[in-house]
Order: C-alpha cells, then sequence, then structure tokens
C-alpha cells in the first residue's frame, strides 16, 4: 500500500513550529487579478511548496465525471460536481452522492484506466511547470477533493511522489462468502480531504511536517479557494480557469490564470557571474557556460554569463575586446574555448548587474577592493561562491575570503575548492571539487552550475575546513617546490607533504574549532595538496626560487612572478606571510615548524635547503643582521601583505 504524508498525523497545534500566522487571511477579492501584485509575484517565486489541485486543474477533467461517464452515468453525476464545486452542496454530501451513482468495482477501474492513459488526462504546460518547480527545489503536492484511486496515475505522470498526494479513498464492500469485491459503498472519512475545509487542513499537516515559510495552492475550485482562507492553509492562492473559469475563484484569487506558462514564465531563472578572469576563472567559467547554455538549463538559468575581467591591453587590444570576438582569453588560459554564452565586462558593477549567482575567482590580494565596490549593488536574494584561496589578516584577527564576501554584501557564501589545476580542466580532464557550505539549497543549486561530466563535485557542511584546505596548502606546495629545487626525491616530499598536512590541521581547527578532520580526506584537502605540490604554480616557483639561490643570482618571488607567470598570480607567499603574522601574534612559531621555515625562507631569512631541517630550523633565533630580518621585522612584513590587499 502506499503511504501517504497524510496518514497517522494529527491535525497541526496552532501557531506551533512551521505553522503559518495566526490570522486567517482571506484572498485577495476585488478580482480578477489577471497581473499579479508585486507580493504575488514575490510570493510565487519565493514559494518552497507549491500545491496543485487535480480535478479541471493539472488534469483537465474531473476524474469521478470521467468515470461516471465511463460508467454510462455522466450527466446525473456532472451535475451533482457541479453544485460542489459551486458550494452549493456540501462536499462529503456530494462525493457520497457521486459514489452512490456511479456504483464501480475495482475492476471497472481498472477498465477506465485503461481507457484513459493519465498522460491523456493532464492540462497542458501542467507537467512542465512542476518539473520547473522541482528543479528548483519547490516541493510539490497533489491535493484533491478527488479518488486516489483515479488520481495515482496522473501522479505519478506528473513526476510527483505518490507520498505527495493527498486524496480520498473509496470503501469496497467484499462478499463474505466468496471474498470477492462487491460493490462500492462510500469512502473513508478519515482523510481530510473528504470534508469542506480538507486542502487547508492538509496544507497546515505538512507545514507542521516541513517548516515551509511559503505555500502556494492553485486549483480552480471553493475548496481550492478555501486553502488561503483558514488558519494554517496556504499563504497564497492561484486560480486556475484553464479548464472551467469560475466565477467566484475568479474573483476572489490572488492572481487568476487560464495557461500554466503564465506560472512558468514569471518564474525568475538564475543569472551567473563570473568574477574573475584569470587561469582558473577561465577553466571555471567554461564548466559553468556548458552548464548554462544546455537545453534542459533554460527554465533554470539565463544562458549568458557575464565576467568580470581587470582590463589590461594585449597586443594592442583590449583583453576583453579579444575575449567577446574569439571567446577565448588568450592571455590566462590560452586555447580555451570557454563558451559563446560567456560575455566579458571590464566594469564590474556592469558584470555583476542581476546576477543571483556571483562567483568569486580573483587572487586573493584583490577581493577586498572588489567587494567594496560591489556592495550595495548586488540584490540581497543573490548567493556567492568563492573559488579563490586565501585569508585576509586584520587586526582583530584572521579572515577567510568567503567571510569577507559574506560581510560585505550580506550573501550566503558557499566554496569550491579542490585539485583543481586549471589548465588541466580548460582540457578537459576528470577533477573532482568540494563545495562546502551552509545552506544545503544553495549547494544543490551550485552543484547544478559546476557539476559537468568531468568535473565531480562533493557536497560537504564545512565550508571553513574546506576554504582552510585551500588556503593553507599554497604554504605546503612552497615548501614542496624547495624539495623539488634541491633536488630531492619523492620520499622527501611525501615527508614534508604530510607534515604540511598536519600542520593545516592542527592550524585550521586551532583558528576555527568547527573544522571537521574528515573535510581533510576530500578533494579540498588531501587531492588538492597531492595536485599543488606536483603540477601548481606556487612549487614551479619556489623550484626555480632554489635554482636561482643555487646558481649565485637569488630573485625574489616577486621578481619571479613576473619573470614565470605572465601576469598569473602567486597565492601562497601572501599566504605564508599572513598565516605567519597569526603564528606571531599568538606565539604559535615553534607549534608550526613547517609553515614558520617555509616563511624564514621565503623571506630569504633561511636558505631553501632549511627545507629538510624544518623542525630545527622554525626553533633557530631569529637574526636581526642586514640579511635576517627580527621577528618584529617578520610580523611587520606579513602585515604590509594584508595591507596590500587594503590597496
Ligand atoms: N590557476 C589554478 O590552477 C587555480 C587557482 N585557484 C585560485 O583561484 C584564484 C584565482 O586564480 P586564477 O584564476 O588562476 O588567476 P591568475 O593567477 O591566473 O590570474 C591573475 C588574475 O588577476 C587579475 N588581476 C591582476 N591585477 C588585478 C587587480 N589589480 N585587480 C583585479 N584583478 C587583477 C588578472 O587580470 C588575472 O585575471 C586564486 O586564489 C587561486 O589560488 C584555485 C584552483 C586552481
Ligand atoms: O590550487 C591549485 C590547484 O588546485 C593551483 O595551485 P597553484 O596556484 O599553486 O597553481
Amino acid at each position: 500500500m502506499l503511504e501517504s504524508i497524510a496518514s497517522g498525523m494529527s491535525p497541526p497545534a496552532k501557531g506551533g513550529p512551521g505553522s503559518p500566522a495566526e490570522t486567517t487571511r482571506t484572498s485577495a477579492g476585488n478580482g480578477p487579478h489577471l497581473v499579479p501584485s508585486q507580493r504575488v509575484l514575490k510570493l510565487w517565486r519565493s514559494a518552497q511548496a507549491v500545491c496543485f489541485d487535480i480535478d479541471c486543474t493539472v488534469a483537465k477533467n474531473d476524474q469521478l465525471d470521467l468515470l461516471a461517464e465511463f460508467m454510462g452515468v455522466g450527466d446525473q453525476v456532472a451535475a451533482i460536481t457541479s453544485s460542489a464545486m459551486d458550494g452549493t452542496m456540501s462536499l462529503e454530501a456530494a462525493l457520497e452522492q457521486r459514489l452512490e451513482v456511479i456504483n464501480c468495482t475495482p475492476s471497472d477501474i481498472q477498465a477506465f484506466l485503461k481507457a484513459h492513459p493519465a498522460e491523456s488526462r493532464l492540462t497542458t504546460g501542467a507537467k512542465q511547470l512542476i518539473q520547473q518547480l522541482q528543479a528548483r527545489g519547490v516541493a510539490v503536492y497533489l491535493i484533491s477533493g478527488g479518488f486516489r484511486e483515479l488520481c495515482l496515475p496522473i501522479v505519478r505522470a506528473l513526476g510527483v511522489p505518490p507520498k505527495n498526494l493527498f486524496a480520498n479513498r473509496m470503501n469496497f464492500q467484499v462478499d463474505e462468502e466468496t471474498g470477492e469485491v462487491t460493490k462500492l459503498v462510500g469512502f473513508d472519512l478519515r482523510e481530510p480531504t473528504g470534508h469542506q475545509g480538507g486542502k487547508p487542513l492538509a496544507i497546515a499537516r505538512l507545514r507542521e511536517l516541513f517548516p515551509y515559510e511559503t505555500v502556494v495552492m492553485v486549483g480552480d475550485g471553493i475548496t481550492d479557494l478555501e486553502a488561503v482562507q483558514q488558519t494554517g492553509g496556504a499563504d497564497m492562492f492561484v486560480g486556475f480557469g484553464g479548464v472551467v473559469a469560475r466565477e467566484v475563484v475568479m474573483q476572489a484569487a490572488d492572481w487568476f490564470v487560464t495557461d500554466f506558462q503564465v506560472l512558468s514564465e514569471a518564474l525568475p531563472r538564475h543569472r551567473v557571474a563570473m568574477i574573475g578572469s584569470g587561469a582558473w576563472a577561465c577553466a571555471a567559467v567554461k564548466l559553468i557556460a556548458e552548464n548554462m547554455a544546455a537545453a534542459e538549463a533554460a527554465d533554470k538559468f539565463v544562458s549568458e554569463v557575464r565576467m568580470y575581467v581587470h582590463e589590461e591591453e594585449v597586443g594592442g587590444r583590449k583583453l576583453t575586446d579579444l575575449i567577446n570576438e574569439s571567446h577565448v582569453n588568450e592571455k590566462y588560459m590560452p586555447g580555451c574555448f570557454l563558451g559563446a554564452n560567456v560575455v566579458a565586462c571590464s566594469d564590474l558593477l556592469e558584470a555583476a548587474k542581476d546576477a543571483s549567482v556571483l562567483v568569486f575567482c580573483a587572487p586573493h590580494q584583490f577581493i577586498h577592493r572588489m567587494v567594496k565596490t560591489l556592495a550595495g549593488h548586488v540584490s540581497k536574494d543573490a548567493i556567492a561562491i568563492s573559488l579563490t584561496k586565501g585569508m585576509r589578516v586584520r587586526p582583530d584577527g584572521p579572515q577567510l575570503i568567503s567571510e569577507l564576501i559574506r560581510k560585505e554584501l550580506g550573501l550566503d557564501c558557499s566554496v569550491l575548492m579542490g585539485a583543481n589545476i586549471a589548465a588541466d580542466i580548460a582540457k578537459g580532464e576528470l577533477s573532482e571539487a568540494t563545495i562546502g557550505y551552509n545552506v544545503l539549497q544553495n549547494a544543490q543549486l551550485l552543484k547544478d552550475i559546476f557539476e559537468r561530466p568531468s568535473f565531480y563535485t562533493t557536497l560537504v557542511p564545512d565550508p571553513v575546513g574546506a576554504e582552510m584546505c585551500g588556503t593553507l596548502k599554497n604554504i605546503v606546495a612552497l615548501a614542496a617546490g624547495f624539495v623539488e629545487g634541491m633536488g630531492y626525491g619523492p620520499n622527501t616530499k611525501a615527508a614534508i607533504m604530510r607534515a604540511g598536512l598536519n600542520e593545516m590541521r592542527r592550524f585550521a581547527k586551532a583558528l576555527y574549532p568547527t573544522v571537521r578532520d574528515e573535510t581533510f580526506f576530500e578533494s579540498c584537502g588531501v587531492a588538492d595538496l597531492i595536485a599543488t605540490c606536483y603540477g601548481g604554480r606556487n612549487r614551479l616557483v619556489a623550484k626555480e626560487f632554489v635554482a636561482a639561490e643555487l646558481a649565485g643570482a637569488p630573485a625574489s618571488f616577486a621578481e619571479l612572478e613576473v619573470k614565470l607567470l605572465n601576469g598569473q598570480k602567486l597565492q601562497g607567499v601572501l599566504t605564508s606571510n599572513e598565516v605567519q603574522a597569526i603564528l606571531f601574534r599568538r606565539n604559535w612559531e615553534k607549534e608550526y615548524p613547517l609553515f614558520t621555515t617555509v616563511n624564514r625562507i621565503v623571506n630569504q631569512q633561511l636558505p631553501a635547503s632549511a627545507v629538510v631541517g624544518y623542525r630545527d630550523a622554525a626553533l633557530l633565533p631569529m637574526h636581526s643582521s642586514a640579511d635576517h630580518q627580527s621577528s618584529d621585522d617578520l610580523r611587520s612584513l606579513a602585515l604590509a601583505s594584508s595591507a596590500q590587499m587594503e590597496a
């Protein structure tokens, strides 16, 4: 037997959790409201649950009338139905009388269902609208004064789980001698839908189970209208007149439509903006653009993806013009087709205009200025996700980039971190990422935006842990580069990576005790550490740093970044200085010997060879000679690196 959500539940306590406002709201009146007000449109767009009537709403007939016709008693039953829908006869009485006239057996019902397949009974546009709502995470229910026996095939054809159906059940009499079902003897009065006020009661039961803030009822009849007229019911009523337009319903509905397409078109579509245009921003926008351009995304997403590009000249031309002509960013990701639907904008506000999803993917030192520019110009309903690996150090302590975005823009900000070497993703090689989220519904939307056949995403409810992994692994990548530059083999590199992972985990948990150990086993943790220590830019530049030192022509990281990376930015050196400022202030330097040693090498206080002796190197007293900075100098250096971000 199918289990209904309706079964086994008691009526909701008034004003209990999840129940709507105490006051009974009457529906709009003074209709017909063929054009929705702003309030109604907002409710429709923010609905967390939508309940549809079946007969003459998602189905183009009254199912019992159709069965009556099939049984040869159509006219008699239609007259009773009409009285019920116009409110001139009680629902219970109308149901009783109709069943009495129809007087069918289960085998008559089987024959009826065969003669009238569910698909043939659906109203045009109902299935598409329901699919659209479900794709957005809106819960869809069917609440019918009709019978499960007739409605279930319709429910299945619409793609709604049978447990989301509220409807009546027929009672059949069984011959006690033969065990045969003989005749129909009424219906199960325990179902809420068998009574006047049954629809608001069904909705109240749902609200008791799930904390829906906004519930919308869509239907053609008086019993549907009741859904907004009783305490505990729906917040809004959409009258549907595509099959039968009833005067009372038309006048009282908050919004009256005769075509489901009107409701479909009124659902907002998400617009995604990419804030950044470097190597990873290009590879990531390609993934996004492919998803946005897919035919099946059209109901939910705007195809165009605007990308903020920090303007510069390339070969005497503006980079934005070049990208908009060829859809390739030849400077930061040569040869990679971003997508015909990607539009490069040099104006940050233009790029973010009307966006409901903001993807931040710029080097971390530039994010502060970007969010300051965006503040007050993004919708409060938008959500953000950060792909940026890095952190800030404020006078009052550390601040993650996602925290910065959340604080300045007031948006929920998830993170996407993982073993994601941009150039390999641009080539379509398989890669994985972790989406660290605060709000599951937002993360599910983000998964739809990023997930591709060659790009797997996993949702993890530890955004801070994921972001700390992505940030801190860049320090370990520098150490891996030093090891490679010194000519050591895999054992040494593995030893350094293990020590690095250990310090990453301890440091992340010391700063943010909610960080989970298991996050370090996701793509954002150990996998990213491996990828970056073998194939990343931090590793590469650190290796060249050692080569220059060994060749007797030392070069700073800043010089090597310019020489080797063609405008791309390293995050590891800034991050090392930022983390060191925290270690210094908290007197933790000796507890994180690898981080501390890397920082001393980066700042040319120790030779790169010290990386393999990191346990002792971190214990060495700091010199204050011209060559080696004092602890105070080191602290100023870290703070200066943070100050760069303010510039
Ligand atoms: N490249 C990669 O493989 C990966 C990078 N990441 C992270 O993604 C973030 C962004 O990195 P990429 O996209 O690779 O960038 P990138 O390092 O390739 O490029 C630098 C970007 O910064 C822009 N830029 C330069 N000066 C600027 C300014 N004053 N204001 C604003 N933008 C400016 C440049 O136009 C360019 O778009 C970083 O935090 C990085 O750690 C994460 C995973 C992989
Ligand atoms: O984060 C990265 C891969 O996941 C890339 O690291 P690099 O910035 O060192 O190239």
